[in-house]
């Protein structure tokens, strides 16, 4: 079957690694069920990603389908700073975007390849509006935990109280969830959080949630079965994840990395079995200076082994350039390794690897849960200060080594070295593994066949492909109106034949 035969959604994805990802890997698990899947964010990351991943013109057989990839101009020049500030670049993305991505889907039925379905993630809300006035389904995913979705919930909708200028300490009791200290509750929402546009942001999203016909979630029901069954009766969640294991196509290489990955594969191979600490902060955190010295110090006062990302600031974020202490790498010798950017799924994958030093961005703590790797939490912001509360008190695979950035403590080389050595040596280390295994069976049920997950993108693949004739029936209906000859027209799309019936005289979808 050609992919043109194949029903299209047209995956369109805000430009941060940690959204393109989850994206990107939904759309390989919807291509490997036999849709066809156009993935679209600004050109301005298209070309990281063309440069860095193997991302070509042509389309990428994955599994049962296809993927492909457009990249649409967010009409600023290549070099302008204003992206970097989201209150102008959100904006400025949602006037073109509704322009363009309509022209896209347009021109995509034009070449035979009609979109049945728009899909976006958060922060780019108007995305089901586009949807809507085409007459096209949309869904949205969801790229945190369900914790965290159920925590701006219940903020946007004023349900419980929450930290505010006149009750800043206030611990959060939010439904199914564990009690929440003020500082473990997605800090956008804090009154005094340096990123209101982040907030604003988010926001955005639960204002348009009613649009969705369904919310998918990078998070499986084993991982947070409580809180899933209780949002499931108020929004039309289903979890899908973890998205980044594919059974049907394990081996597909489409990646969506805005910057080459760095070989460290055959230094990890050197190593011997559990003996490494990978540390990273994720593609958005950066750390001060006299943060990033301590962590060095802590390094190699622990005489562990050390995998250690290090990665460039983007030119226009104003942050400067970090640098490693003088000596830090003579010192380290072979037991260390910095790099710009990791492989980080092979990583986490690798025998040599004892723990994760993580800021607990919800992909990396879904890799880490499916990779049973114990993790060292040291959140800054947002989501994952509530995933680090997860991560050591609730699924308990982790060290909690900060509180976040509100803290504003800096955490010495002595408490980096203590963290280091609890995760990787002894009783507790013992257990975290235990349970980090546990936590990778289950996951590896759930992304499996007939698994939780894979179910629910099985009934989501269906309900796409139903929605799909719908759509069709409707668009030849208005199209026959003008007395097209749109039945051949459909034929030729091989989706499915649309027949004149004699009984009624109205057009009928045969598949
Ligand atoms: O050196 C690195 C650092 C991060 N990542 C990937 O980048 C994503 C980061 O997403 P996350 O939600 O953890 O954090 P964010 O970058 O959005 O803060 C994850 O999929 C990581 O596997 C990677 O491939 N190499
Ligand atoms: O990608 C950005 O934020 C990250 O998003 C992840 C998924 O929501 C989350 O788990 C992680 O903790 C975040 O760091 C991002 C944030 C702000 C910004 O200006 C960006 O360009 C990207």
């Amino acid at each position: 079957m050609g992919s043109e035969a194949l029903v299209h959604v047209l995956l369109v994805s805000f430009p941060g690694q940690g959204h393109v990802n989850p994206l990107l890997r939904l759309g390989k698990r919807l291509a490997s069920k036999g849709l066809l899947v156009t993935f679209t964010t600004p050109e301005s990351i298209g070309k990281a990603m063309r440069k860095a991943s193997n991302i070509g013109e042509e389309l990428s057989p994955v599994g049962d389908g296809f993927i492909r990839f457009e990249f649409f101009e967010d009409g600023w020049d290549e070099d302008e700073v204003r992206r970097q500030d989201l209150d102008q670049y959100l904006p400025q993305l949602e006037k073109v975007g509704k322009v363009l991505i309509p022209e896209m889907i347009r021109r995509n039925g034009e070449q035979g390849r009609p979109v049945s379905c728009l899909i976006n993630n958060p922060f780019i809300p108007w995305v089901s509006d586009v949807a809507e006035s085409l007459g096209l389904p949309s869904a949205m995913l969801w790229v945190q935990s369900c914790a965290c979705f159920t925590a701006y919930y219940h903020y946007y909708h004023g349900l419980v109280p929450f930290p505010s200028e006149t009750a800043m300490e206030i611990d959060i009791q939010l439904p199914r969830m564990p009690l929440l200290k003020h500082d473990e509750v997605p800090s956008f929402l804090y009154p005094t959080t340096p990123y209101p546009f982040l907030r604003r942001a988010i926001m955005g999203q639960y204002k348009n949630l009613d649009k969705p016909f369904c919310i998918l979630m990078d998070t499986f029901q084993e991982l947070e079965h409580e809180i899933i069954e209780y949002m499931s009766k108020i929004s039309p969640i289903k979890t899908v994840g973890p998205l980044f294991k594919n059974p049907k196509a394990p081996n597909a290489t489409v990646k969506g990395d805005f910057m080459k990955a760095d070989d460290c594969v055959g230094w990890l191979d050197s190593k011997p079995a559990s003996s490494v600490v990978y540390v990273s902060f994720g593609s958005v955190v950066y750390l001060k200076q006299d943060q990033w010295d301590e962590i060095a110090y802590g390094l190699l006062n622990s005489g562990v082994n050390f995998l250690w990302v290090m990665k460039p600031p983007h030119k226009d974020s104003g942050y400067e350039l970090l640098t490693l202490p003088e000596g830090f790498l003579d010192k380290a010798g072979d037991k260390g390794k910095v790099v710009q950017w990791s492989p980080q799924e092979q990583v986490l994958a690798h025998p040599s690897v004892a723990c994760f030093v993580t800021h607990c961005g919800w992909n990396s703590t879904m890799e880490a849960l499916t990779s049973g790797m114990p993790v060292v939490a040291f959140p800054q912001w947002g989501d994952q200060v509530t995933d680090a509360k997860y991560l050591v008190d609730v699924f308990k695979v982790g060290v909690r080594m900060c509180r976040g950035e509100a803290e504003n403590k800096l955490i010495t080389r002595d408490v980096v070295e203590q963290c280091l050595l609890e995760a990787t040596s002894g009783p507790k280390a013992e257990e975290m593994k235990r349970n980090a295994m546990k936590w990778r069976a289950a996951a590896e049920a759930s992304f499996a066949e007939g698994g939780s997950s894979d179910q629910n993108i099985q009934a989501f693949v269906d309900e796409v492909k139903r929605r799909s004739l719908e759509v069709l029936a409707a668009s030849v209906k208005s199209a026959a109106k003008g007395g097209a000859d749109l039945a051949g027209k459909v034929a030729a799309n091989g989706v499915a034949e649309l027949k004149e019936s004699k009984v009624n005289g109205e057009l009928q979808v045969v598949s």
